[in-house]
């Protein structure tokens, strides 16, 4: 129960719709819970963790009417989001259910783009900003359900920023499949869209593959980088995890012992005595595979007679969203359907499908689950499904075959069904076939693997693992954020109070923006003058540190009196300055010269990737050779690197080289130069007279080196100041957001 043993972090779900119906009779008003896999997975974790659920309550009140319905709520843990009556269509049905899911479920045509329900959209999230800001406290979680809100985690962040509670941790679940990116790319608000939830500390999906695509889609569209389980966005690391969503089993153990489901049971048992049941439960979704389902139950019957007047079909299809088009016509056309095929094998006795268009209430819903032999779940796409895992959870006695769509998140999970390929008829009808004749013992041995995994990943095993997560990753977070910025103050007061200073400045990504032809990569005339006025201060030295050649810094630097490293440390030279006994100027060199062989081995497989990785090329140095591959193909250029280091890791394996895969380039290099080998050379060469100011600033995981070796060697001097660029986990004392704070810095010191 993690989020009670911290009593100070309380749990805010948010959904769109909260989990009730509101009726009222007189002046009273009551509610009931409301139906759907989301409000079944919630009411089971709230049995092992209180939190305050807030939502939509389903449609707009006058003022007086929202009075007793927010008291009435407050006792249930409740808070309502209230929004006009337009704005709520425009949102829920316009938008969430007109374009993100089609467009999710891969129905691209049956998404309806509209200006005025994105406006709707906007407004919507906005109001359960508003409506959060009243009820969040510093330290709390804050978990976000679903497509409806996935403008929510920014806004709601600006908010919270903007009142300085930056203790709020913010989590988002998608109950829906992510889709990939080749699809996701259609929608016209696809960056407001992704940039809308990465403004959440830690992103869940049911399965693995729509997390992929998620990463994806950040990848391509927004540019950024991912592993697989996390994004970098503003500086800040973004947690992707998977969550399979289970149910409360135990509800339904509970029930098949009550006096009224054993009374039903035996109803059903006794009106299909003789007969085969097959049942399926469904929204009326097009996303279910409903004629799909029939179209296979006709086969079935059509392709093996002896089942006619022994086999029913008992749909449950739970009307849903019948203001939306596309939901109307798939009514009709399951009607159509049903009426042929109980046209087609029907007689007086017998009516091969039952269809109830209808909700049905609990005790009838866990009978039918029980009495039936075979569950069919034809979804085209569901982002999980419970209607399988409750199946299960009600197939103690008879154990039942499922027979699940390999589309729905379920698949993945419920090893022990029988998965099938929902859009060849001929596949389901076979697998029904399949399921109708298996023997019993491997009915058993199927239930017991289904049954395990059903009971051991609850919904509340769901919800305690994203919470557990959620806090796991914000306190990785705080203890990032711990890091202070470097402010102008704090430098500006130990530059000043110093009589002798040193700056070890990083190039690309500090003093430029990082860019990937070499020619490109010149210090703007900005840089260059703050160099150059730090460069003339008395007692000042500054060395400037890249991965570039030496004679791209010579000819970028003429003229300025300042130290160059090139080559990450394989070459450097002092500023005239510098005062070190004997110094021509030169550039002095840290390795023997390259050896031919290693070049003539290496050059080769860079070629052999460079040729089938468009966009990519090779930097040849006088001793590192580097492979850029920031143009490429972004998914596919990390992959050939990752490819390319393992096979050079294979041919280089006795060579002291060390292969560098990193910040979009293979490099290759002698082992044991870097850039802290390079500033150890360097503070060698000027033991002479002490320094009472050094500071150093670099962005990449070479200036990470820098820090430690700073760090341990002057662990007490008062004017060591290590920063990094970008908010990063580090060895450095201090962050500065970007190149241009670090410019301004560094101008401001110079003044
Ligand atoms: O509220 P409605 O518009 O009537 O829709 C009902 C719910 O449908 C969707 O359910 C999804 O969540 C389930 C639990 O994670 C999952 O098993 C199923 O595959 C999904 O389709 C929707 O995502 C919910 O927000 C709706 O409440
Ligand atoms: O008349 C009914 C039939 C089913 N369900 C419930 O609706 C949920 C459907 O969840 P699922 O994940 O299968 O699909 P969703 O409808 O959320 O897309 C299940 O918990 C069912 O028990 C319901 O509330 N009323």
């Amino acid at each position: 129960m993690a989020a009670e043993s911290d009593p100070a972090a309380r749990l805010i779900v948010v959904s769109n719709r909260l989990p009730v119906t509101l009726a009222q009779d007189g002046d009273e008003w009551s509610f009931k819970l409301s139906s759907g896999g989301l409000v079944s997975a919630l009411s089971g974790l709230k049995r092992e963790m209180s939190f305050t659920w807030v939502g939509w309550p389903g449609k707009d009140f006058g003022a007086e009417d929202r009075k007793k319905i927010d008291a009435l709520l407050h006792e249930n843990s409740c808070s309502a989001v209230y929004l006009d009556d337009e704005t709520a269509e425009q949102y829920y049905n316009g938008f969430a259910n007109s374009i993100l899911w089609p467009l999710f479920h891969y129905h691209p045509g049956e998404m309806n783009f509209e200006e005025v329900a994105w406006d709707a959209y906007q407004r919507a999230n906005m109001a359960f900003a508003e409506a959060l800001l009243d009820v969040v406290q510093d330290g709390d979680l804050v978990w976000v359900q679903d497509y409806h809100l996935m403008l929510l985690p920014r806004m709601l962040r600006q908010m919270l920023d903007a009142r300085g509670l930056r203790g709020v941790k913010i989590g988002w679940f998608l109950h829906t499949p992510f889709p990939s990116s080749e699809l996701y790319r259609i929608l016209p608000v696809r960056r407001e869209i992704l940039e809308g939830v990465l403004a959440a500390d830690l992103l869940g999906f049911h399965t693995y593959d729509y997390a992929r695509h998620f990463l994806s889609s950040c990848t391509r569209i927004l540019g950024l980088a991912a592993t697989p389980n996390s994004v970098e966005s503003d500086g800040r690391v973004v947690h992707v995890g998977t969550f399979p969503i289970g149910i409360d089993p135990e509800q339904f153990a509970v029930a098949l012992g009550t006096e009224p489901v054993r009374q039903r049971l035996g109803e059903f048992e006794r009106q299909f005595a003789g007969m085969r049941v097959v049942v399926g439960v469904d929204r009326l979704d097009y996303i279910k595979g409903v004629p799909q389902k029939l179209l296979a139950f006709e086969h079935l019957l059509a392709s093996h007679p002896e089942y006619v007047g022994k086999v029913v079909l008992v749909q449950v299809a739970v009307p849903s969203r019948g203001d939306v088009e596309e939901y109307k016509q798939l009514i009709s056309c399951v009607n159509e359907l049903v009426g042929r095929i109980n046209g087609r094998f029907g007689t007086v006795e017998y009516t091969p499908i039952h269809f109830l268009h209808k909700s049905v209430n609990f005790t009838e819903l866990v009978s039918l689950y029980a009495v039936s032999d075979v569950c069919l779940i034809t979804s085209t796409r569901d982002g999980m499904n419970l209607v399988s895992y409750e199946y299960v959870a009600s197939q103690q006695q008879r154990h039942g075959v499922l027979v699940l769509s390999e589309f729905a998140g379920a698949a993945q999970s419920l090893a022990g069904s029988i998965i099938i390929n929902s859009w060849n008829i001929e596949e389901v009808a076979d697998a029904v076939h399949q399921a109708l004749a298996m023997p019993a013992e491997q009915r058993e041995a199927n239930f017991n693997t289904l049954h395990r995994y059903v009971t051991k990943y609850t919904a509340a095993y769901w919800g305690m693992s994203f919470i557990g997560e959620l806090k796991r990753v914000s306190r990785e977070a705080d203890e990032l954020a711990l890091v202070p910025q470097l402010t102008a103050a704090l430098a500006g007061g130990r530059f000043a109070e110093s009589s002798r200073r040193l700056l070890l400045l990083d190039y690309d990504g500090t003093l430029s923006p990082t860019r990937t032809i070499p020619e490109f990569a010149r210090p703007s005339p900005k840089a260059l003058s703050t160099l150059r006025r730090l460069s003339e201060l008395p007692n000042t030295l500054v060395y400037v540190v890249s991965g570039r050649t030496r004679e791209h810094m010579d000819r970028w630097f003429e003229g300025i009196d300042v130290g160059l490293v090139a080559e990450h440390g394989v070459f450097y030279r002092h500023p005239s300055t510098a005062g070190v006994a004997g110094d021509s100027g030169d550039w002095r060199c840290l390795v023997e010269r390259p050896d031919p062989q290693w070049r003539g081995t290496v050059l080769p497989l860079f070629q052999h990737y460079t040729e089938r990785t468009p966009g990519s090329f090779v930097e040849e140095k006088e001793v590192d050779i580097a492979w850029h591959y920031r143009n490429t193909d972004p998914e596919f250029g990390v992959w050939q690197a990752n490819e390319l280091a393992i096979n050079l890791e294979r041919v280089l394996a006795h060579l002291p080289l060390i292969i560098v895969n990193g910040g979009k380039t293979v490099e290759v290099r002698p082992a044991h130069v870097d850039k802290a080998h390079a500033f150890r050379a360097i503070l060698a060469d000027l033991a002479g007279a002490p320094f009472d100011f050094i500071a150093a600033v670099g962005d990449g995981r070479g200036d990470e080196n820098v820090f430690t070796y700073l760090n341990a060697e002057f662990p007490a001097l008062p004017g060591l100041i290590t920063s990094t660029v970008g908010r990063k986990s580090t060895q450095a004392k201090y962050y500065l957001p970007d190149v241009d704070s670090v410019l301004a810095l560094l101008a401001r010191l110079s003044a």
